[in-house]
Formats: structure tokens, sequence, C-alpha cells
């Protein structure tokens, strides 16, 4: 049986929108009494029976498959009772309600966003980081974020950290032993090796907080924004990365008005690339609106391509552009039209004075990157998309990892700070072990954060309602 009680609850679980099938998806203390009053079967728990869905009145709402799993044995943990029909909106919306009428003398109600999967995890089905990653999983949008959501899913991630979490908790054991006998406390770091066991632990940790920093760049990617003068080139540069004619492109300056965002992806990192309207004083009012709106989306950046004519590079316009650009926000500077240079072709038209590689995380203000592009000729664009990638903090060809999420990376910096806090405790030389102890205690809390041992409602509410109904 589950492990609480609850409301049996019902949703579509699939698509909105037409498909071949479509499923509406009950879970509940025990749904059998439902079952039987909803069809004309008794279901037989993991049998598929091909059975009418009937209305009110006994006609067929439609004729699908019916599926029963019953507690423990279920994606929930408690009883589960499928109808799979075919996919038409109509049709499963008459499904649910009529699952609705028929269950409301068995305390049946629609579901929340996330409360089939909410309670797989109440129910132990699931640690909180794959009930995380089940939502990655849906939100992929491409192949390596959704095999990393699905590493993740499969627990790889989560035996990761319980794997530190369980060595963290035997060097408590020790300590807490050990301090039992403050005669001891001397020999407590040879007796028990316990430097080395804390730089494997440390060293792990680390290497824990890199791959979940890839994994958190495949899950939430960059959002990279297009700026400079009308005529730039900003529009025929969008279309270049997308490799599709997604904004319109025209000689005439001042063509795009309001913003126009595309998903790219860069060796499978999505970049959210914002096409904006070109910036320069006008005394058009629709215009105006859409340079307002360039400064928007300037503002949330966490890159931007500040685009200018190679043949007038950085005239006063583009000084005073630059001079607006907020601090903090990593720029690349592309001097496009290079194809339009005398000599153009004849030497590398890639130009960089910046630093190479990494520039070192999106927060960090660096001298501006330059480059030399033609968007129209598409040189400079896979510099461009390397740079891009190595602002992000991507490392090429990284083997793809786990899924993370921005709350797993901070959960494992703060267990890295207390184990480097307890180390220190460990190398003084008056060895103050209650203070060591209690900054392992720190650390160990931290990791278990991540896979949800003790979560708070409303964690668990910020993290599930951002689900899809019937997930
Ligand atoms: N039709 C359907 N497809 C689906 C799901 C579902 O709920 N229904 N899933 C939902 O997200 C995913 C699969 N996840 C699932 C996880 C566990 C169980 C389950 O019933 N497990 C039991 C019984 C196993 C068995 O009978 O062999 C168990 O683990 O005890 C079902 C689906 C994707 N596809
Ligand atoms: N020769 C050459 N022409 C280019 C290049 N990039 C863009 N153009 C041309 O420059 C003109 C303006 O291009 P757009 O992409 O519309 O410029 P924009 O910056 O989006 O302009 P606004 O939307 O008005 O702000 C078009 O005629 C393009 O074909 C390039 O690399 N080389
Ligand atoms: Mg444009």
């Amino acid at each position: 049986m589950s492990a609480f009680t609850s409301d049996a609850i019902v949703a579509i679980a699939t698509a909105p929108g037409r498909g071949g099938i479509g499923i509406v998806r009950i879970s509940g203390p025990d749904l059998l009494p439902l079952a039987q009053a909803l069809l004309p079967i008794t279901p037989t728990p993991r049998h598929a029976h091909y059975t009418p869905f009937p209305d009110a009145d006994g006609a067929p709402i439609d004729e699908g498959i019916a599926l029963y799993f019953r507690a423990p044995h279920s994606y929930t943990g408690e009883d589960v009772l499928e109808l799979q029909g075919h996919g038409g909106p109509a049709v499963l919306q008459r499904l649910l309600k009529r699952c609705l009428a028929v269950g409301k003398d068995f305390g049946l109600r629609h579901a929340e966003p996330g409360e089939f999967t909410r309670r797989a995890f109440l129910n132990d089905r699931l640690d909180l980081a794959q009930a995380e990653a089940v939502a990655d999983l849906i939100d992929a949008t491409s192949e390596a974020a959704a095999r990393s959501a699905m590493t993740s899913l499969s627990g790889e991630f989560s035996r990761k950290v319980n794997a530190l979490a369980d060595g963290i908790v035997h060097l408590r054991m020790l300590v807490e032993a050990t301090l039992d006998f403050p005669e001891e406390e001397i020999e407590f770091l040879e007796k028990y090796q316990v430097g080395p066991m804390l730089d494997g632990l440390s060293s792990q940790l680390d290497e824990l907080v890199r791959q979940a920093g890839q994994g958190m760049i495949l899950r939430e990617g960059l959002h990279v924004v297009l700026a400079g003068q009308p005529n730039v080139g900003k529009s025929s540069l969008l279309n270049a990365l997308a490799g599709d004619d997604v904004a319109i492109v025209t000689p005439i300056a001042g063509t795009t008005r309001d913003r126009v965002i595309q998903q790219i992806h860069i060796d499978g990192v999505p970049l959210h690339i914002v096409d904006t309207a070109g910036l320069r004083e006008t005394e058009d009012t629709v215009e105006r609106i859409g340079i307002e709106r360039t400064w928007a989306e300037i503002a949330r950046a966490d890159v931007i391509l500040h685009l200018q004519d190679a043949r007038r590079p950085e005239d006063t316009l583009d000084s005073e552009i630059t001079s607006r650009l907020p601090r903090g926000t990593p720029v690349i500077t592309l001097f496009n039209k290079c194809d339009l240079l005398e000599g153009a072709g004849k030497s590398d038209p890639v130009v960089s004075p910046g630093p190479d590689g990494s520039v070192g995380g999106k927060s960090n203000a660096q001298p501006p990157l330059r480059l030399w592009i033609s968007a129209k000729a598409g040189t400079g664009l896979d510099t461009l998309r390397q740079r891009l990638l190595a602002i992000a903090g991507w490392i090429p060809g990284s083997e793809s990892p786990w899924l993370a999420r921005e709350r797993h990376v901070q959960a494992l910096r703060e267990a890295q700070e207390h184990l480097d806090l307890a180390m220190g405790h460990a190398s003084q030389s008056d060895q103050v072990l209650d203070l060591f102890a209690e900054e392992l205690r720190l650390a160990h809390t931290a990791l278990t954060s991540i896979t949800g041992e003790f979560t708070s409602d409303d964690l668990l509410g910020e993290i599930f309602s951002r689900f899809c109904i019937g997930k």
C-alpha cells in the first residue's frame, strides 16, 4: 500500500492536440470499485483489456485499452488505471468528464501539475533528482539533453550523490565515536587515515560539481541577444545561425520592429537567439517601442552580440551603444559584412585580440571578444559558435553527462564549502573535532537535499508545480 493516504486524481496524460493514441490516467489508493463503475469489465492488473469506454447512457465514448496497475506496482506506487483511447482532444475531454462524473462518489478530482510524479516521489518510487529528471526528459529539446535526462532518471546522478553522502556518513561515525573518548582525539587523524579519506571525497565532489555544471548548461542553455545599429545584419545572422529564413531581411534600415526569438542547438546546447530592432534615434513611434524592447532584451541577456558594419567599425553611435551595455554581461563585438572589405577572403577574416577559449562564465566582465564575420557568406560563424559555447562554459565534445539543475549545482557547492571547512579544522594542530564533525554534518545535509531525503513542502511545491498536467 502507499505510504500516505490521498484523493484519487485524474488527468489527460498525453499532449493536447491530435495524436494516434491519447491516455486518461487515474491514480488513487484503491481504484477497483471506480474501474468497475467506469468499465463493463473488471480489469486484471497488468493486463491490456480491449473494451468500450461507455457514457452514462451506455453508448461508447470510445473503444480502447484499459490498463490497471495494482499498488504498489505502478508509476505512482498507488493503484493506477489508464484508459488508452484515440488521441483527439474532444474524445479525451469526454472521457475525462465521464471519469470525473463517475468518480464523484469515489473522491476523484482533477490532478494538479506534476501530482502523479509527486506521488511517485512520496511513495519512494523515485527520489527528487529522478523526479526532476522526468520533467527534464519531457522538456528536453536536443538529443544530448534527452540522453542526459534519461541518465539522471535511471538514477546515475543520485547514485553518485548517495555514494558521496555515504562516505561522509562513514567519516562522521568515526568522529562521533572518537568524540566519546576525548583522550583518543589526537590520534584520530592518523589512526583512521582521515586525511586521505577527506581528499578522496573532496576530489569526487569536485568532479561531480564539474559534471553538474555541464549538465546544467545542457538544460538551461544561453540567452543570446543580437544588438546593434539598423542594417548591420542582425537578422541575417539570426537566419544564418538558425539555418532558416526566420526573420525578414531587407536593405532598408529599420526592418526589424519587434524581437524575433529562435532556439538553436550547438553541440546539443540550447541557445535562445533573440533578434532585435536596430538601435538609433527615431521619430517613428512603432520603431521607438521596438527599440525599448531591444534594451529590455539586452538587460536579460547572458551574452550580447554587438554587430557593427566591418566597413566602419566602432563609429560614434557604436561607442555610444557599447557604453550603454550592462557591465558584467559578456559581449562579443562582431564586425559583419567582412566580405565587402577590400582584400576580403585573402587573409583570415577572424581576428580576436581577446582571450582565447573560455572567457570564464556568464558574470565575468572581460574585454570584449572581436570577430570579423560575414552573415551572408558564412565566414567566421564556426568560430562564433565555439566562442558562444565557451562563454556558456561548455567543454566541446565533453561526455554527455546527466542533466542537472541550478539547485543541484548549488547544493554540491555548499557541500564542497563545508568539506573544505572540515579539512581546515582537521589540519589545525589542536584538531577541533566537534567543529570538524559539524561541518561534515552540514556537507551531508547539502548532499541529501539533492535526492530529497528531507524536503520542505515549499520546495516540493516549487518543483512539481512546473511539471505539465498529467505527469
Ligand atoms: N502507458 C504508459 N506509458 C508510460 C508511462 C505510464 O504511466 N503509462 N510512464 C509514466 O510516466 C512512463 C513509464 N514509467 C513507468 C514506471 C513504472 C511503471 C510501473 O507500473 N511499475 C511497476 C510495475 C512494473 C511491472 O509491471 O513490471 C513497478 O515498478 O512495480 C509504469 C510506467 C512512460 N510510459
Ligand atoms: N554583403 C553582405 N551583406 C550583408 C551581410 N549581412 C547582411 N547583409 C545585408 O545587409 C542588409 C541588412 O541586413 P539585415 O539582416 O536586415 O540587417 P539588420 O541589422 O537586421 O537591420 P534592422 O532590422 O533594420 O535593424 C541586407 O540587405 C542584407 O542582405 C553580409 O555579411 N554581407
Ligand atoms: Mg533586422
